[in-house]
């Protein structure tokens, strides 16, 4: 993680969004530990995907804001839907993407070490003999690995994931959780939308959000 310790950690204060002037986000304040894993839960359409878009600063909020980003990199892995199911490039071009923010220019290539860390991130989720593929042929769960393998090829200090595990066989979904897990022990702040059950029982902290509301003790 870039040799830097950070120790604090993300705090969302009075966090309110909307679309086209329908509010969906309302007032959240809510504090997100460093080396922990915390699931963002609630029903479809109670504003889980929005309020990661907030973190990841994809998506501006109306008032309110997020501390704690300055000086740390992301990753953000989005919703399976939410990704071209036809990439015309190679499974282990998708990985590397991963690297290209950490290059210091912006048509540098990827050096010998980069190169290593995308293969150990397409082997750590059981990808890396896929590597000369196209992404297009892929199963969703395998190209759902491979945007994971992605997300920890960054060697982020937070990482955002939207459902990662959604529709992915009990294999995969341990693999990704494992994965998931190593992260936060090596210090990443791991922010996880999900429904699944195992997921949220394993998680350390909690965000349940009903109607755009945080919800606080949620059963
Ligand atoms: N791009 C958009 N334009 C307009 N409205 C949107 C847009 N994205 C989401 N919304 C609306 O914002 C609300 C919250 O959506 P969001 O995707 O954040 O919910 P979610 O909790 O992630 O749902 P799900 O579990 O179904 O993925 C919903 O009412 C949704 O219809």
């Amino acid at each position: 993680m870039a040799g830097r310790p950070v120790v604090s950690g993300i705090r969302l204060h009075d966090v309110s969004a909307e679309y086209d002037g329908a509010r969906v986000l309302h007032g959240i304040s809510v504090e997100v530990g460093t080396a922990a894993i915390t699931v963002v839960t609630g029903a479809n359409g109670a504003g889980k995907s929005t309020l990661l878009a907030v973190i990841a600063g994809l998506h501006r909020p109306t008032s309110g804001g997020v501390d704690g980003l300055d000086g740390r990199s992301a990753a953000y892995v989005p919703q399976r839907s939410a990704v071209p199911d036809r990439f015309p490039v190679t499974v282990r071009d998708v990985a590397s993407m991963g690297r290209w923010p950490t290059l210091r220019r912006w048509w540098g290539r990827l050096g010998a070490g980069d190169r290593r860390i995308v293969d150990e991130s397409l082997a750590r989720l059981d990808v890396l003999h896929l590597a000369g593929r196209s992404f297009g042929e892929l199963s969703g769960g395998q190209r759902q690995r491979v945007l994971v393998a992605q997300a920890l090829a960054r060697e982020a200090d937070l990482l955002l994931l939207d459902e990662p595990t959604v529709g992915l066989d009990r294999a995969a979904g341990l693999a990704i959780r494992e994965v998931l897990r190593a992260e936060a022990d090596r210090g990443a702040t791991v922010v996880e939308v999900t429904h699944d059950p195992v997921a949220v029982a394993e998680a350390d902290a909690r965000v349940h959000l009903e109607a755009g509301c945080l919800v606080e003790d949620p059963r």
